[in-house]
């Protein structure tokens, strides 16, 4: 099930703030990922294939467990608005079909004028570290993102200078 949409505006972080986001990994995503993105590579889509490498079967792409991130920072820590800026990633261990990720992102670092944070985030399947990184986001404030206060805000502006 999809999480629910929340909105929190850069007033509403401090370090520390916590989401986790679970998702089990479906044969389907890996097939859909694959199509979307073109990366047939048969690690992720022949059993055949993927018996004769170290992992034994097949794994899930890495930038699909990232795109778990990606669904956390857009939907909710911090929301909608939020603009991705970087992201390094350590793919540590295998995620397998069937696997269930837990998806944590934690507010590590903030940054008032310039509006963005830094986040921890953090993959893991049965309690091990599956990938590790860092992004930085651009999170909207509240008059930024209110058209009426944005409204306000200009109406104090003199015509001849608006
Ligand atoms: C292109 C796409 O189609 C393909 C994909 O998407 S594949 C899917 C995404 N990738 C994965 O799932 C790989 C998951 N990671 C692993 O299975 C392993 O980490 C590894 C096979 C990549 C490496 O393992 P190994 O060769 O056994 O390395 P060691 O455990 O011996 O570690 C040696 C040192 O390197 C450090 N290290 C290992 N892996 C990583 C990593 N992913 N990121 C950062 N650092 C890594 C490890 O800590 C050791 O450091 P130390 O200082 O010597 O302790």
């Amino acid at each position: 099930m999809l999480p629910e949409l929340r909105v929190l505006y850069f007033e509403d972080l401090e370090v520390g703030l916590s989401e986790t986001l679970t998702k089990t990994i479906a044969s389907s995503d890996v097939v859909g990922f694959a199509e979307i993105t073109g990366d047939r590579n048969p690690i992720h889509l022949s059993e055949h294939f993927a018996a004769r490498t170290p992992f034994g079967t097949r794994i899930a792409h890495g930038l699909y467990t990232a795109g778990l991130i990606s669904a956390v920072l857009g939907t909710r820590l911090p929301g909608p608005g939020a603009v991705y800026i970087s992201q390094t990633l350590n793919f540590r261990a295998p995620v397998r079909i069937g696997d269930t990720v837990d998806v944590t992102v934690t507010v590590a670092e903030l940054m008032p004028e310039r509006r963005r944070a830094r986040l921890a985030c953090l993959c893991s399947v049965a309690g091990e570290s599956v990938l590790d990184g860092e992004a930085w986001v651009k999170v909207p404030n509240r008059a930024e993102a209110d058209p009426l206060a944005v409204r306000m805000e200009r109406s104090r502006i003199p015509p001849s200078e608006a």
